[in-house]
């Protein structure tokens, strides 16, 4: 499989190397060539499938000769042999047409856990077979930085530096990350929004003086694997649900684009995706921009629902260049308006693109807590303030009555449980696998919100790469 990027200019690389890249050398994102896709009967063969061999089967297609078919399989059974439930993403009925897929039973607690354990293990695959040193950099809202120094750390042959905007994540959420001790992983927390630090990460892969001392790679979702593992469980939603006979729709909340552009690829591979429902809280601007075209960053609000506390959404540039006809000149055109001036108008052919398959809503904090008092009411179930974002969003969304309507539960409610706690009077306890997450010790640098600050402190720490 060939991949390009959504700036044209890049070259085209392999599976191979686009995880090891991470963001493509023009700014772009990589994308395969051609989506591969499975036929209807290709699709029904797969049900039933254990989770892993159901991610080998899916992945495939993406991997090409990078892996042999024995051995993406083998890795997945190491990476989700690690997951708290033997379905390792359940489903879970909440009435007669709303579902929840549970994406929180890996080592972190959420969804990022699907995507990175593969990741961490594909990391060292590749690495070994060219004896280098990799340096990570990575931004996190919450989630993304514990399931990633979760995979790595330990490893031999990758260092991780984890930026967060200092006092917007979680109590849980930071202490997962900072509590983990091993010499391989870097703490940071910036004085600025996630945005800023994502704006960072992607300032560091065009720096020359980084490039040339460290191979930088990343484990946000503007790595390409990342998306691919996201891509398996909305098939292993729909087989259980009646795939291919039978369409559903999706209910994603969202900041970074990335879970519900995995959707996206599920529907161009052939699962029969009836809507992708694109859930924001009052960081809208992805709301916005399905609905009204206006993709225009405002500042960023902190939240209870921390993770989608975003106004730059880094894989909707993917979405953009796709559903615009893969002209990598105009969408580097594009991208450098909006970068320069934080606004952007969609052009109809991507606008008219793009309604043909999803849809968007965005939750006031009112509507978060009701959908949290809902489902715990209607269905037993505590969930989180991001899931209770796309469930409000599902139940709101106008779609067919028997098509069943899936939202994503991208956190354990126990990540959250002061606002969980506020919506339904019940503090959900921690799982006992991170039980003593309160008695770890913390380790984390604080710096302004600067990048020549933030790249400084990695240079003096990072291993050059040969
Ligand atoms: N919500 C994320 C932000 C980063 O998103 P990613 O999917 O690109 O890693 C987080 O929790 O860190």
């Amino acid at each position: 499989m060939d991949y390009i990027s959504t700036r044209g200019i890049a070259p085209s690389l392999d599976f191979e190397g686009v995880t090891l890249a991470g963001l493509a050398r023009d700014g772009g994102l990589y994308l395969p060539r051609v989506w591969p896709r499975f036929t209807a009967d290709e699709i029904a063969a797969m049900r039933g499938l254990p989770y892993p061999a159901l991610a080998a089967r899916v992945m495939q297609p993406f991997v090409g000769d990078s892996l042999t078919p024995e051995r993406l399989q083998a890795l997945c059974e190491q990476a989700y042999g690690r997951f708290a439930h033997a379905a390792v993403t359940p489903l879970i009925q909440l009435d007669e047409r709303h579902w929840l897929l549970e994406l929180f039973h890996g080592p972190t607690l959420a969804f990022k856990d699907v995507a990175l354990q593969l990741l961490g293990l594909l990391f060292e695959e590749f690495l070994g077979r060219v004896q280098g040193h990799l340096t990570i950099v990575g931004a996190t809202s919450g989630d993304t930085g514990s399931a990633a120094i979760g995979a790595v750390a330990g490893r031999d042959g990758v260092e991780i530096f984890m930026i967060h905007p200092a006092g917007r994540v979680s109590e849980v959420q930071r202490r997962q990350m900072t509590s983990v001790r091993a010499p391989n992983v870097h703490n940071i927390a910036i004085d600025g929004s996630f945005d800023d630090a994502q704006a960072m990460v992607k300032r560091m892969f065009g720096d020359q003086e980084m490039t040339d001392r460290f191979r930088i790679s990343a484990v946000n979702s503007i790595n390409w694997a990342r998306l691919m593992a996201q891509v398996v469980y909305y098939f292993a939603a729909a087989l259980q649900l009646g795939a291919p006979d039978r369409r559903v729709a999706f209910s994603v909340p969202t900041g970074n684009f990335g879970d519900v552009f995995a959707g996206y690829v599920a529907a161009q591979m052939g699962l029969p995706v009836e809507r992708l429902i694109v859930a924001t809280n009052v960081n809208d601007i992805l709301h916005r921009a399905v609905a009204e075209g206006d993709y225009s960053a405002g500042t960023v609000t902190a939240t209870a629902a921390p993770s989608m506390d975003i106004q730059v959404s880094s894989n909707f540039e993917r979405l953009l260049f796709d559903a615009g006809g893969r002209d990598g000149a105009a969408l580097a055109e594009q991208m450098r308006g909006f970068e320069s001036t934080g606004a952007m108008r969609l052009t109809e052919a991507q606008r008219s693109a793009i309604a043909t398959l999803f849809g968007s809503a965005r939750a006031e904090p009112a509507d978060m807590t009701a959908a949290m008092r809902w489902a715990r009411e209607a269905a037993g179930q505590a969930i989180d303030p991001h899931t209770a974002i796309g469930l409000h969003a599902a139940r709101a969304a106008d779609i067919a009555p028997h098509v069943p309507v899936v939202t994503l539960a991208t956190a354990h409610p126990a990540k959250f449980p002061d606002a969980v706690e506020r919506a339904i009077g019940v503090r959900p306890p921690l799982p006992t696998r991170i039980g003593d997450l309160f008695a770890r010790e913390e380790h984390y640098v604080e710096l302004p919100g600067d990048y020549a600050a933030v790249s400084a402190w990695i240079a003096e720490r990072a291993t050059p790469s040969a």
